[in-house]
């Protein structure tokens, strides 16, 4: 097998005004070839204090291992957007969870945009033109995944995907699983303390008419131990028009490989994958059903 790493960027200019020209553009070559190799990437120095993500993964190992009756009486608030999982937490860890999501939350939505504005310039952008485009953030949300360990028969934690949004920070604990699918193979995302990945979703895939990838992904879940991992989704209103933008069809000559679709049409194919799972592979649907065939 060969071997694989996805590529570390330091974030730290970004956060720093004085910072040298020179690191960022270093760190924006590195970012640019990961996003049209395969889309997947590391950041450090991003804004996420280490000690926030280390209660976050303890906070939510202690949720988990509450007694499923315990959970279970906190079903989904009915209409939710999110398809499944806990919304609410037992009174006593309620307060703690709340205020600790919510930081999350504040940290990576600037981190978001940060990461929005470095894959803008990165594609060769007029500037904010996609902060301009996605101006609304009330679509972000963050998750708390638990992976409990794999048995004899079933290793399956997230099967083989694209995400469908614009842009999605993880970060995991030691116990590993996450793996990137490059060139036909898969290669694990070693866990490396206090790092964020980050891999592009299909919202930029379309716009940059494929210049930039949506990262194929999955997790493979380990034996002997519970994987806990979080997921920032850095979205798209639902009422967004997606089409491949003139900067990479008309203007350089290229022929769309995307029609125009509506994104919660989209998202309403994917959701359906999850309540009607297809009985073949196949038949998931993916962004591949708004591509023009050639
Ligand atoms: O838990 C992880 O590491 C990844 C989760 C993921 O890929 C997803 O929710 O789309
Ligand atoms: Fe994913």
């Amino acid at each position: 097998m060969t071997s694989f790493s996805i590529p570390t960027v330091d974030l730290s200019p970004f956060f720093n005004e004085g910072a040298e020209d020179d690191s960022k553009k270093e760190a924006m070559e590195i970012i640019a070839k990961a996003c049209s190799d395969h889309g997947f990437f590391q950041v450090t120095n991003h804004g996420l204090p280490l000690s926030l993500m280390t209660r976050a993964l303890q906070l939510s190992k202690t949720f988990f291992e509450y007694p499923s009756e315990e959970k279970l009486k906190l079903s989904p608030l009915v209409g939710s957007f999110l398809p499944a999982g806990y919304n609410r937490q037992p009174e006593h860890l309620d307060e703690k969870s709340e205020e600790v999501l919510e930081e999350i939350f504040s940290h990576l939505s600037k981190t978001g945009l940060l990461m929005e504005s470095i894959v803008n310039e990165c594609l060769g952008l007029p500037p904010n033109l996609l902060k301009e485009y996605n101006d609304d953030r009330s679509c972000d949300f963050v998750v708390a995944f638990r992976y409990p360990p794999a048995t004899d028969t079933d290793d399956k934690g997230i099967s083989e995907h694209e995400d469908g949004n614009c842009i999605t920070f993880v970060f995991q604990d030691e116990v590993g699983g996450l793996e990137v699918r490059k060139d036909g193979e898969w290669f694990p995302v070693t866990p490396t303390e206090g790092a964020l990945v980050v891999n592009l979703g299909d919202v930029i895939q379309v716009l940059s008419n494929n210049k930039f990838k949506s990262a194929t992904h999955r997790v493979v879940r380990q034996t002997g131990r519970s994987r806990y991992s979080y997921g920032f989704f850095h979205n798209l209103e639902s009422d967004k028009w997606i089409e491949p933008l003139s900067h990479f069809t008309k203007e350089i000559g290229e022929p769309p490989k995307y029609r125009g679709f509506v994104y919660k049409e989209y998202q309403r194919l994917r959701m359906r994958n999850k309540t009607h799972p297809p009985t073949t592979p196949q038949d998931v649907i993916h962004i591949t059903h708004f591509a023009i065939p050639t």
